[in-house]
């Protein structure tokens, strides 16, 4: 009998102003798969597993299950709980909504499917700490992939590891994600890097059930790699300090109903990315500075969403009005956008057909 089962997974917001890779907020957009595994009959060929996509991204996703970032990372968790191969007759179908390199954790929400899909082709009952151990050792920072897995509103740290564990962690990508098939006859090892145990560790946080997110996005691709290529390696202390008063206030004062502009507002901001991405993001200080709760009643607080070049408006009403003048800067700076008004979503889940 064939097996089938969904998984889906939010888009994520990470950063919201000041929590530069520490917080993240889980949002209605959503990469869904469905999955399919048939026994194969004594006759048929081992195969390759099958990927179709439709959606965001689909004219330039890897339909190769050895390229593809979700099938890779699939394969990673298998073969680190002893299992070599995907099964064969495996065919997946990718319905993606999150735009590609946007500040929506598109390569997160990958990521994070396919170590629930790893786990759940291996049959393996991963617990919810030891599959994000997994997403860590390709996603490097925790606060797309923590909200993704878990939803909400999430701030997360990576535990200091000790040396071996930091050696452990460290290995480059392309050992942790081979992108290339097992030679003809032969079967990758069983002895991939493993993840070291609890490298993240992660908080819900409250959130008003008033407040809304208006995704302000641009019609252009900015990859994560560049967005943070152009940060510094090291801040004065007046710069952190400022971060660091702004999300002490924030992750509280975004719980609190009714929420209170003026706070929000302020807390929102940011010394330690945003003023660094501005060149890669034409508009980005206009449009966060231009766009207040004075001029736009309902607004919270606005902001880069990730590594941009999104913008992330918080707001309880008027989301129609800050996106259009959102837009109307961006068309000043020659840049086309869409909108999308989101709620706050719950994390990912796998669904048994
Ligand atoms: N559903 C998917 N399937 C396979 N690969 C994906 C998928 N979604 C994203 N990717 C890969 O991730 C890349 C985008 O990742 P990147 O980290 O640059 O941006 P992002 O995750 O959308 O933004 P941010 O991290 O700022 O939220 C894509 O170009 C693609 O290679
Ligand atoms: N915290 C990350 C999120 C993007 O993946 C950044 O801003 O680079």
């Amino acid at each position: 009998m064939s097996r089938t089962f969904k998984v889906r997974v939010p888009s994520t917001s990470a950063n919201i102003g000041p929590g530069f890779d520490v917080v993240g907020l889980s949002l209605s957009l959503y990469l869904t798969l469905t999955v399919t595994i048939t026994p194969p009959s004594s006759s048929s060929p081992p195969s390759p597993p099958a990927i179709t996509y439709s959606g965001e991204g689909s004219d330039e996703v890897p339909l190769d299950a050895y390229k593809n970032l979700t099938t890779r990372v699939a394969l990673y968790v298998l073969r680190c709980n002893g299992i070599s191969q995907f099964p064969a007759n495996l065919t997946i179908h990718a319905d993606n909504e999150i735009p590609f390199g946007r500040g929506l954790g598109s390569s997160g929400a990958a990521v994070i499917a396919g170590v629930l899909l790893g786990n759940e082709l291996g049959q393996l009952n991963l617990p919810l700490g030891r599959m994000l151990d997994f997403a860590l050792m390709v996603e490097r920072h925790p606060d797309n992939v923590t909200a993704a897995l878990v939803g909400g509103f999430v701030g997360s740290y990576l535990r200091e590891l000790d040396s071996v564990a930091t050696e452990a962690a460290s290995v480059p990508l392309s050992e942790v994600l081979p992108e290339y098939p097992p030679d003809a006859g032969e079967e990758w090892g069983l002895n991939p890097p493993q993840p070291p145990f609890g490298i993240g560790h992660y908080v819900r946080f409250g959130w008003a059930k008033s407040i809304k997110a208006v995704a302000i996005i641009p019609r252009f691709e900015l990859s994560t790699a560049k967005a943070r290529e152009v940060l510094p390696l090291e801040y004065s202390r007046k710069d952190l300090v400022f971060n660091l008063q702004r999300l002490a206030v924030l992750t509280t004062a975004l719980a609190q109903e009714p929420p209170d502009p003026e706070l929000i507002y302020e807390a929102m901001k940011d010394r330690i990315h945003q003023p660094y991405r501005k060149a890669l993001i034409p508009g980005l200080p206009e449009v966060t500075s231009r766009i207040t709760p004075a001029s736009h009643p309902g607004l919270l607080g606005i902001c880069l969403s990730g590594a941009g070049p999104t913008i992330l408006a918080l707001a309880t009403t008027g989301f129609e009005a800050i996106a259009e003048d959102a837009r109307k800067i961006f068309r000043e700076k020659g840049i086309e956008v869409d909108w999308k008004l989101l709620e706050i979503a719950g994390g990912s889940v796998v669904e048994i057909k």
